[in-house]
């Protein structure tokens, strides 16, 4: 559905004299019917993707189809196969939603009678039916969003394109908006393609997920392979004293030679306080017994010990030494 090659853009900035590499010869497959996240922090490259790959902007090299027409040579083939919402509301405040799916309809060459048929049947088949004379203004966040959604919908793409559908939400308008896609995919089969700063989101809802960091794709997989091939397990240990701690280190470079060469090996974005250990384990489980015991064997008192299992936070770091909820510096 979506086949990119060595696809580039490069912006310059202050009259041509800062060059931005925003997207760097980015390669990507993404077959039909999939739930793709796309992740990383700002300033990654994400949106310049998606405007792209939406044909809202040229690429300065490379090459790429969506939905079988590429888009530096048949644009309008594109964007009349997919939808895309974008992160700013699309539906006007004053105009009921019912209308503005028609004026959609209509934009999209329908007649009237077909743009208000088609606008029925997404308003029945989303549940949005009890929005439909009501103007936007009046709708709360989640709704609101539906609505984007909707407009998306209108002329019945193939794949849909969402930029972080999810920011700017309450956590109740979130989960609303999260059905919502997941019923749409269910429903449809349909391929979607979101940008979103949400990890646990990426994590829980989506079948693949492709990380982008700098304009470049560092990881590539379900959150299931990333999270094991890239992060693996972590047991934090909390001790009386930075000086137990210090020895609790030492027992513990044993179940782990990372462990050994650097005492906290997973700086969390809260900074953990020197009386916590970080120890990466293959398996927490199965490892948390025994270096109980070891410590035990040391004569060292543990106050408390965890397994945790990584998050894909945990596989940003891995890969890159930052935390994906960082803040990106300034350049
Ligand atoms: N029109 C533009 N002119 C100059 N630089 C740009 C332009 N658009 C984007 N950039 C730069 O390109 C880089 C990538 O930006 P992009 O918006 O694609 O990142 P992003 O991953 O979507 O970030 P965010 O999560 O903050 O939306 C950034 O350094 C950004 O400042």
């Amino acid at each position: 559905m979506i086949h990119a090659r060595k696809l580039s853009r490069t912006f310059t900035r202050k009259r041509g004299k800062e060059r931005v590499d925003a997207v760097r010869g980015l390669d990507l497959d993404v077959e039909a019917g999939t739930l793709l996240a796309f992740l990383g922090p700002n300033g990654a490259g994400k949106s310049t993707t998606l405007r792209m790959l939406t044909t809202l902007l040229p690429p300065t090299s490379g090459t790429a189809t969506v939905a079988g027409c590429d888009i530096a040579r048949d644009p309008d083939g594109v964007r009349r196969r997919i939808g895309y919402v974008g992160q700013k509301n699309s539906a006007s405040d004053h105009h009921r939603v019912r209308d503005e799916l028609v004026a959609q309809g209509r934009a999209y060459g329908m007649t009237r009678a077909r743009a208000g048929e088609r606008a029925d049947a997404l308003l029945d088949r989303l549940d949005l039916q009890e929005l439909a004379n009501r103007t936007p203004t009046t709708l709360s966040g989640g709704q609101r969003r539906r609505v984007d959604i909707a407009l998306g919908l209108v002329h019945a793409p193939e794949l849909l394109f969402l930029d972080e559908p999810s920011t700017g939400l309450d956590p109740h308008s979130r989960a609303e908006v999260w059905n919502f896609i997941l019923r749409l995919r269910e429903e449809s089969g349909m391929t979607l393609f979101l940008t979103t700063h949400y990890l646990e989101e990426a994590d829980s809802m989506a079948e693949r997920v492709v990380i982008v960091d700098r304009g470049r794709t560092i990881a590539d997989g379900t959150a299931d392979e990333l999270k094991s091939e890239l992060a693996g397990d972590r047991i934090d240990l909390g001790l009386r004293d930075a000086a137990d701690a210090e020895r609790a280190r030492g027992v513990a470079a044993r179940f782990s030679s990372e462990a050994a060469a650097a005492p906290d090996p997973s700086p969390a974005p809260a900074e953990p306080a020197d009386t916590t250990v970080r120890i990466p384990v293959p398996n927490a489980d199965t490892a948390l017994p025994e270096l109980l015991a070891a410590m035990e064997g040391a004569g060292i008192k543990v106050a408390t010990a965890r397994g945790v299992r990584p998050t894909l936070d945990d596989v940003f770091l891995a890969l890159t030494g930052r935390s994906l909820t960082e803040e990106e510096p300034t350049e």
